[in-house]
């Protein structure tokens, strides 16, 4: 379970998070919605340790994440697939991927071939681009990698920052089937999203954020919450 409590934090003086409570269960996608500017990026920054709280707390199940440097964030079972998605430059794919490996200690290097396999076999256009670098990848294919090299790690609580921008629809729902299936796999997934249609039918429950505040929550699937969050967003 994750539960954030009182959480606030800001870049310099600019007072960015500014009081966020939220809880998700294991097997939850929620929805962060929310006009440009609000923090919705800083709030998956915040939770992954990129930057730091100024207040308040960050539990995944027993662990308080608050203050903890980002490495051991990750190590702790929490993903973010950036919104930039940061395919490291001169780095093949396998690489890039082997990165995400080198997140999770204590695999043997038989084990840690299983799991790039395993993530070969999920995507294959990445097993055919391995030798690749990942920067001559299409924009698809690159947020592809992102996300793999984030369930290489096999997450707990997955944060994914608007990975929709800019690709075909064809790789949009590709996506959002990886959501979905990290999902179904007991994950929790906080899915950032502009394209709030499609991210809708993927999110159990939604947040609408203004100012750095919850102002609306609702149950994705409800017609009713579904309408007031789009009169929310004017969209
Ligand atoms: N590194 C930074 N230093 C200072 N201010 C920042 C920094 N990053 C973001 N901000 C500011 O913090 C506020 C919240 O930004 P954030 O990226 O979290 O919003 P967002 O809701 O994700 O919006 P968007 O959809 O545009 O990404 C904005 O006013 C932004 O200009």
């Amino acid at each position: 379970m994750l539960t954030i409590s009182g959480l606030h934090s800001h870049y310099g003086l600019s007072h960015i998070i500014q009081g966020i409570d939220l809880q998700a269960e294991p097997g939850e996608v929620i929805g962060i919605f929310g006009r440009n500017g609000v923090g919705k990026t800083t709030l998956l920054k915040t939770i992954a340790g990129w930057v730091k709280p100024t207040e308040g707390t960050i539990r995944l199940g027993t662990v308080a994440l608050q203050g903890l440097e980002p490495n051991r964030i990750t190590r702790v079972g929490v993903g973010l697939v950036p919104e930039d998605r940061r395919i490291f430059p001169g780095l093949t794919v396998e690489e890039n991927l082997a990165l995400g490996l080198m997140q999770v200690r204590g695999r043997s290097p038989r084990a840690e071939r299983e799991v790039i396999d395993r993530i070969y076999d999920r995507f294959p256009r990445l097993k055919e681009r391995r030798r690749q670098l990942g920067t001559t990848l299409s924009g698809g294919e690159q947020q592809m990698l992102a996300m793999a090299r984030v369930l290489v790690g096999a997450p707990r609580l997955v944060l994914v920052d608007e990975p929709s921008e800019g690709l075909a629809p064809m790789i949009v729902a590709e996506v959002f089937a990886i959501v979905r299936e990290l999902r179904d796999s007991g994950a929790i997934v906080l899915l950032v999203e502009q394209n709030v249609h499609e991210a809708l039918a993927v999110t159990d429950r939604f947040v609408v954020i203004e100012r750095g505040r919850v102002v609306l929550t609702g149950d994705g699937e409800n017609a009713q919450d579904r309408a007031r969050l789009l009169s929310a967003l004017a969209v």
